[in-house]
């Protein structure tokens, strides 16, 4: 059995007077593809950028590899963002400026890699997601699935430990959007990538290995909500 690479122990946050997450507790499996399902506002969002450490909480612990992300520096955690984690978000996450290859050397370039080996990283990645050829176009010349693959090739490029996907498929149309998840997973298990996902789609939850389901900012494991209160899932 893997041992675990992340967690939430007792995690609350709130927004001034608005509770986002009361006492969430997570475990998530090295090599693990987690889906977070729920209702609008329950609470998601927040969870996955308290374990990105995009957001420190109020009060438990995230722990990432040994790590309590939530007590470091802020400089520690932005090395560990950089380093260890990749981000898919739903829109607008790419450079317009820049064309789609440079996009995706970003995040080595950042590690201060040559430029040689960032494209040559770049371009293996690209050619894994179906997106050779477009090397040269900028952002807003690429259909919306086009757009979320160089995301996600952009996000795997630095082989990340974990990859945080927040609605990645949510502006897209189901083909377009199963198209994005397939690449996306069997990219990410062939770099035994564990890959934390939020999503309001069921079929895309399906395709995850577990799936939990927050509800006003506590979490539960489906499979116990799915044994316990049939018919009573959210947004499912
Ligand atoms: N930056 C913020 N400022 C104020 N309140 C916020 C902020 N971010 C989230 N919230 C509030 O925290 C709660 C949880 O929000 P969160 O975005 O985590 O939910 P979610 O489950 O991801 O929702 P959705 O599915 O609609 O994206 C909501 O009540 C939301 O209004």
């Amino acid at each position: 059995m893997s041992a675990a690479i992340l967690a939430a122990h007792a995690v609350t946050k709130s927004f001034g007077s608005t509770p986002a997450l009361r006492d969430a507790n997570l475990t998530v499996t090295a090599g693990e593809v987690l889906a977070i399902m729920g209702p609008s506002g329950s609470g998601k969002s927040t969870l996955l950028h308290c374990l990105a450490g995009i957001l420190r909480p109020d009060s438990g612990q995230i722990v990432f590899d040994g790590h309590p992300l939530n007590t470091m520096s802020e400089n520690n955690r932005s090395l560990i963002r950089r380093d260890r984690f990749g981000f898919v978000f739903q829109f607008g996450q790419l450079v317009p400026e820049l064309p789609v290859l440079e996009n995706v050397m970003l995040p080595l370039l950042l590690r201060h890699t040559s430029r040689r080996v960032a494209r040559d990283a770049a371009t293996a990645v690209l050619d894994r997601l179906d997106l050779h050829g477009l090397h040269r176009r900028r952002p807003g010349e690429l259909s919306g699935g086009q757009a979320q693959r160089v995301a996600v090739a952009r996000a795997l490029v630095n082989r990340p430990t974990v990859v945080f996907a927040d609605e990645p498929t949510g502006s897209l149309d189901s083909l377009a959007g199963e198209n994005v998840m397939d690449l996306l997973l069997a990219t990410a298990r062939e770099q035994n990538a564990t890959v934390v996902l939020v999503t309001h789609d069921a079929r895309v939850a399906a395709c995850a290995d577990r799936e939990v389901l927050v509800r006003d900012g506590e979490v539960t494991d489906y499979a116990t909500v799915e044994t316990n209160k049939p018919g009573d899932l959210g947004t499912r």
